[in-house]
């Protein structure tokens, strides 16, 4: 069976400027890869690439055994909606919507007949929020709003979930809840990238790389 994603000697210059180089990398089914690295060292570029956000400057990427690099953008868009779902650090709700409108809109265009609503509101129970349906964004804290970004990206049912300092900004036990939900998709056979500046939420991962230089070194795990 293919990797669910494999970078293949990536690199990637804005102008003179080398972010990324030698970047090789696999993603297999059902495990949560993280990446650890300096504070513009180059992780976010890393993720939006292998998200398909972002053309590398070099090197091949391959989604599930496709290389992508002959697609046009059309078809790069249909890979992306078919396999791939992002958590951002800012949660980018619709403020005017609920916690469960906020976790179906996306998938109820996509998902057309599957009872959403049903599967969402097993989401947010699942992730402790069942008594938080009807209420706002601007009603909800930060950890409850990174949970339910987390839901909706997982509603999706992505084959590979991005998540971009998930934990960031939150107090240690959020932290650990937001991490649990997030390594918990592996059970289903997501494939989770985690950029993260959080230890403890690293030491949870599979297998953590560091950034380091525009390349990835493995870290050994404790
Ligand atoms: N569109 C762009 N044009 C030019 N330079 C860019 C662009 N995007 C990012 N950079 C530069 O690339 C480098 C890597 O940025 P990136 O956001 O990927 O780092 P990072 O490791 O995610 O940082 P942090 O941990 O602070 O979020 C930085 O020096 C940044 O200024």
């Amino acid at each position: 069976m293919s990797n669910l994603l494999e970078l293949r000697n990536i690199g990637k210059s804005y102008g003179d400027d080398v972010i990324l180089s030698n970047v090789w990398f696999a993603l297999n089914r059902g495990t949560a890869i993280a990446i650890v690295g300096h504070s513009g060292g180059g992780k976010t570029t890393l993720l939006s690439i292998m998200g398909l956000l972002q053309k590398p400057t070099s090197g091949q990427i391959l989604i599930d055994g496709q290389e992508i690099d002959s697609f046009d953008s059309h078809r790069m868009a249909k890979l992306r909606g078919q396999y791939l779902s992002f958590v951002f650090q800012r949660a980018r709700l619709i403020n005017s919507l609920t916690a469960l409108e906020n976790v179906m809109a996306p998938s109820w265009f996509i998902r057309n007949g599957e009872d959403v609503e049903q599967q969402a509101k097993a989401l947010l129970e699942q992730f402790g929020l069942s008594h938080r349906l009807h209420h706002k964004p601007q009603e909800l804290s930060l950890g409850q709003l990174r949970r339910i970004s987390l839901a909706r990206a997982l509603l999706l049912k992505p084959s590979i979930l991005l998540a971009d300092e998930p934990t960031n900004d939150l107090d240690p036990a959020l932290a650990e809840e937001v991490a649990q939900c997030l390594l918990q998709a592996r059970q289903s056979g997501v494939g989770v990238v985690i950029v993260t500046h959080d230890v403890g939420l690293a030491a949870q991962a599979d297998e953590i790389f560091r950034l380091e230089a525009g390349t990835l070194q493995p870290v050994a795990n404790q």
